[in-house]
């Protein structure tokens, strides 16, 4: 398949909203293609939806490989009517996060482990994988005290989660880039914001430079 997907991944507060809503303007003015941005889970209605009943709070009941699962359901037809369709245009295809949320978070966070999520991760995605991928890093404790000063609406389930589950998911999240080095690049996201977008926009066009001008 042609296009390119780079995906952003990082532990809650990392930064990766805030950091996507100034690069996307800055990539998409020295883009050769058309440039879209998506996120995970949503993107679409359907998955959208799923992501609803998932991080809805009072969902206290859901079992951790139902949660497994939706994530990969929603990916699935996210995957179908949105980025696959995108990769096929040759689109340059920014995805807020991607299966490597599912194995941090499932696989570590959860502890359901790291191969039983890659395997339904998988059947879900027929191997898509991302070209690039940014790993913005935070300590949880700052990820999570980011989320607590600014945040308005009521916390999402996850983020409701104790200070150890985000650990884990930080250190899954280590090991994947350490495992992946090729792909996975890291961005030291307790900088300001300003020098985390330029840090990810010098990744991206240093490892892609030919779909820039
Ligand atoms: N580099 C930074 N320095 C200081 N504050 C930041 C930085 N990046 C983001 N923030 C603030 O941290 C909060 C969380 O940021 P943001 O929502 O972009 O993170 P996120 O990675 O998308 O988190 P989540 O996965 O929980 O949605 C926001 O209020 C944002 O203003
Ligand atoms: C894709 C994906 C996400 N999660 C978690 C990570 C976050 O806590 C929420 C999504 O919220 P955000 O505002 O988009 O960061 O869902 C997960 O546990 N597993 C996944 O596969």
């Amino acid at each position: 398949m042609a296009g390119l997907l780079i995906t952003f991944e990082g532990p809650d507060g990392a930064g990766k909203t805030s950091a996507l809503t100034e690069l996307v303007p800055r990539l998409r003015q020295i883009a050769r293609q058309p440039l879209i941005v998506t996120r995970e889970p949503g993107g679409n209605p359907i998955s959208e939806a799923i992501r609803r009943i998932i991080l809805d709070p009072a969902n206290t009941a859901m079992d951790k490989r139902t949660e497994a699962l939706l994530y990969a359901a929603a990916r699935r037809q996210h995957i179908i009517e949105k980025i696959r369709p995108a990769l096929a245009a040759d689109k340059i295809v920014l995805c807020d996060r991607f299966v490597d949320s599912s194995l941090a978070y499932q696989g570590a966070g959860r502890e359901i482990g790291v191969t039983a999520v890659a395997q339904m991760n998988e059947f879900a995605t027929e191997s898509l994988t991302p070209d690039l991928t940014l790993y913005l890093d935070v300590p949880s404790e700052l990820g999570l005290q980011r989320i607590a000063a600014h945040r308005q609406s009521q916390n999402d389930r996850l983020d409701q989660e104790a200070l150890s589950f985000h650990q884990k998911v930080r250190g899954e999240y280590l090991t994947l880039a350490k495992q992946y080095p090729q792909r996975i690049k890291t961005v030291d996201a307790t900088q300001p914001l300003e020098q985390v977008i330029t840090a990810c926009q010098a990744l991206i066009t240093a490892t892609y430079g030919e779909w820039f001008d």
